[in-house]
């Protein structure tokens, strides 16, 4: 069986340039540090792009071990996967309460380098490079889970536990977890962020104007974020996730999270950022030509757009707990009723709707 231990280091610190939905990704990158059973070590880097982290409190932590429930899962199934080597991230039953709420009530997958699966049906790989998306009713636990993943939070000790395990958090409480800096420019987010850095000023402004044109944003380097539109800021946004410090090849991020990338954006610009999400992925290239490393993304979203245009596999998180799971085009004729429910009323302002039939989704946990 393999154990994954993960533990995040937040790299240095990264201004936020404003967004409608805060979005820092400096501080939310973290380097997860995976063992498979051999207990070889390798590096994987996790971006993302969330909104604000509310009340981390005493969950804030800086690394932990997600395998410490896992005596209460059951991954028999999974013995089919013979080399888990290329396991990225890993979840076994993971539960997270806040206080008397039971938010997660033993969420489990499984995402590989070659593919994502579930500890229930081993069959579900996905292509090497494929999204998935996790999408759910509000309140279900769907950035919470994200938050987990990207090292934020840490998981309960065991179900119902209100404790974590947290480990004191030096330099980064919560009362310094930024805020907007609306006086700063886009450009100045470049030094900050390389504080640590050996590359140059020259060097660090190239990258940012660069790293901006990637996601077509020529020109923007002195703006204000007062002076960006709300899908520019995300694609601000989605520029510092991509940003790697060139003199340092091991936090090239190989997984990108995404909390509702698309929130409060209008059709247009949630396309625009939608294709953006694509093309900074392994399969393609970005907008100067250059192949990105990004093997696979995570993104919670509500939005049918978002859904369509990025993600190929859903994990639909219902009650704490994944529910369904499949490709994209199987959602609409899922079965499942709580899914149908969710096709038919949507969760959000842009929300599902489509044919509901027969189809051959998988459903996990509930009957
Ligand atoms: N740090 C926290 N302290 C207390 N409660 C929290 C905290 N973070 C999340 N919650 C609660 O956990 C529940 C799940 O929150 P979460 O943000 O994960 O839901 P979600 O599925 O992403 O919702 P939405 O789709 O509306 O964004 C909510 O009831 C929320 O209020």
């Amino acid at each position: 069986m393999t154990s994954a231990i993960f533990s995040s280091s937040l790299l240095g610190s990264f201004p936020v340039v404003t967004s409608t939905r805060h979005c820092d990704l400096g501080k939310e990158r973290n380097k997860f540090c995976c063992f498979n059973e051999k207990k070889e070590q390798r590096n994987v880097i996790c971006a993302c792009m969330a909104p604000p982290t509310r009340n981390l409190g005493r969950d804030e932590f800086h690394g932990t071990k997600f395998t410490e429930s896992s005596k209460y899962g059951n991954f028999s199934k999974e013995a089919k996967h013979e080399n888990d080597s290329d396991v990225l991230i890993e979840c076994r039953n993971v539960y997270k309460s806040f206080g008397e709420k039971h938010i997660l009530r033993g969420v489990s997958f499984k995402e590989k380098k070659l593919g994502f699966y579930f500890s229930c049906n081993g069959d579900g790989d996905i292509r090497h490079g494929e999204a998935v998306g996790i999408i759910g009713p509000s309140g279900t636990g769907k950035s919470t889970i994200l938050k987990i993943i990207a090292g934020l939070l840490a998981p309960d000790k065991q179900p119902g536990s209100t404790g974590s395990q947290s480990k004191p958090v030096q330099g980064h409480s919560p009362d310094r977890y930024p805020g907007q800096f609306p006086e700063q420019s886009v450009r100045l987010a470049g030094p900050v962020r390389y504080e640590n850095s050996c590359m140059s000023d020259e060097q660090i402004a190239q990258l940012v104007t660069e790293t901006l044109a990637a996601v077509g944003l020529k020109g923007v380097e002195e703006r204000l974020p007062s002076e960006l539109s709300g899908g520019m800021k995300k694609r601000v946004a989605l520029a510092r996730s991509i940003i790697c410090d060139i003199s340092k090849e091991s936090i090239e991020p190989e997984v990108l999270l995404y909390d509702e990338p698309t929130a409060g954006l209008d059709p247009i610009a949630s396309t625009v950022v939608e294709d953006l999400i694509r093309s900074v992925h392994t399969k393609g290239e970005d907008a100067l030509g250059k192949q990105e490393k990004i093997a696979s993304y995570v993104v919670v979203t509500h939005q049918h757009s978002t859904i369509r245009r990025a993600v190929d596999r859903l994990l639909f998180l219902h009650e704490g707990k994944v529910v369904w799971q499949g490709m994209t085009e199987e959602f609409t004729t899922s079965t499942n009723p709580i899914v149908r429910q969710i096709i038919v009323f949507g969760t959000g302002p842009d929300h599902l709707v489509g044919p509901v039939g027969l189809g051959p989704g998988r459903r996990i946990g509930l009957e």
